[in-house]
């Protein structure tokens, strides 16, 4: 992290320090011993599979939630100690089933900007808010009668309401088709581009790939690595997976294959993941012709960030 921090001379500026974070609930250490610092003006993702502590981290951080032990500094406040304070320069999303059904979008916009007292022309923050967020021409429209994606972008607006240096994200786009998704995506950039922290947690890999400058990959209420996602993927000893379907059975050879890390099958799917791709296609095409076994659907994906959390914890993401 230091080293980072020197690459990127004076534009480094912590503006999230967490050390020795824990907390437990019962028997289950939700987070156990978290250290992490984010930079200002970073889009900074928490990547892990359901239960991995990334909720139970931010709600710490947002101040919301009592650490048991740990120490945790936001823009100079400590979380903890100092969570009022803290309150009027972060945002916070809020699930959208928190939002009032009954209330047109400005109204709802309206409210919020009232509760957190916010001064200057109310109604020109509004305005601005929702051009940021596209739903312009859905000003006058029930909350309850926009859809997922249009709710996710009014839950977002919220969170900028009271103008805060750093904003987070719960599972921002968990539900939303790909579209959606992408303009939730292009909406958080702009926020980074106003000069903004944001920091979210995923458990979507190619929304921490395409979107964050640095990601850390938890598991088990534990930060198992962080960095830049092309940091993280050029760490690896495998640089691809190779995927194809056999007809037939090449059983015994395909883990001795040149450049093969590691052989997972489904049927008749294949999963090759490989530290050279080419050695192991030539070596696959000679098994396959030596065994006169039909080989289908042969594809190459680079490695991702799916890799380096398999490589961490020998699962994925998804089980
Ligand atoms: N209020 C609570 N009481 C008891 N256990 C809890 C509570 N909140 C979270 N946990 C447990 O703590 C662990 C971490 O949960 P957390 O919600 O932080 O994970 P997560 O990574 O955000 O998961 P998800 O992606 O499903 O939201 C889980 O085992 C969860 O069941």
């Amino acid at each position: 992290m230091e080293e980072l921090a020197a690459r990127r001379g004076a534009e480094a500026e912590e503006v999230i320090r967490i050390r020795g974070l824990r907390k437990r609930y019962g028997d289950v250490a939700a987070v156990d011993g978290v250290d992490l610092t984010v930079y200002r003006g970073e889009i900074f993702g928490i990547l892990g599979p359901n239960g991995a502590g990334k909720t139970t981290t931010l709600e710490m951080v947002e101040g919301l939630r009592r650490p048991d032990e740990g120490e945790i500094e936001v823009a100079g406040y400590d979380a903890v100690r100092e969570s009022g304070r803290l309150k009027g320069i972060i945002g916070v999303q809020l699930q959208t089933t928190a939002l009032f059904d009954y209330l047109s979008v400005e109204e709802t916009l309206a409210l919020f900007s009232d509760l957190y007292g916010v001064g200057g022309s109310r109604r020109e923050r509004v305005l601005r808010l929702l051009e940021m967020v596209s739903l312009a021409e859905k000003g006058r429209e029930r909350v309850s009668r926009l859809s997922g994606g249009q709710q996710q972008r009014l839950s977002i607006a919220l969170a900028l309401v009271n103008d805060p240096q750093v904003v987070f994200l719960d599972e921002p786009t968990t539900g939303l088709d790909p579209q959606a998704r992408r303009n939730l995506w292009e909406m958080v950039r702009e926020i980074r581009a106003q000069g903004r922290t944001v920091v979210l947690t995923t458990h979507y890999m190619e929304e921490a790939e395409e979107l964050c400058d640095r990601v850390a990959v938890m598991d088990h209420g534990r930060v198992l690595v962080c960095d830049t996602p092309l940091s993280l993927i050029r760490s690896l000893e495998v640089d691809a997976t190779v995927l194809v379907t056999v007809d037939g059975r090449p059983d015994g050879g395909l883990e001795r294959l040149p450049g093969v890390r590691g052989v997972e099958r489904s049927g008749g799917d294949v999963r090759l993941r490989t530290a050279d791709v080419q050695e192991t296609i030539i070596g696959l095409m000679r098994l396959a012709s030596e065994r006169g076994v039909r080989l289908r659907n042969l594809t190459v994906q680079s490695a991702n960030l799916e890799d380096v959390f398999i490589s961490y914890t020998g699962r994925s993401l998804r089980d």
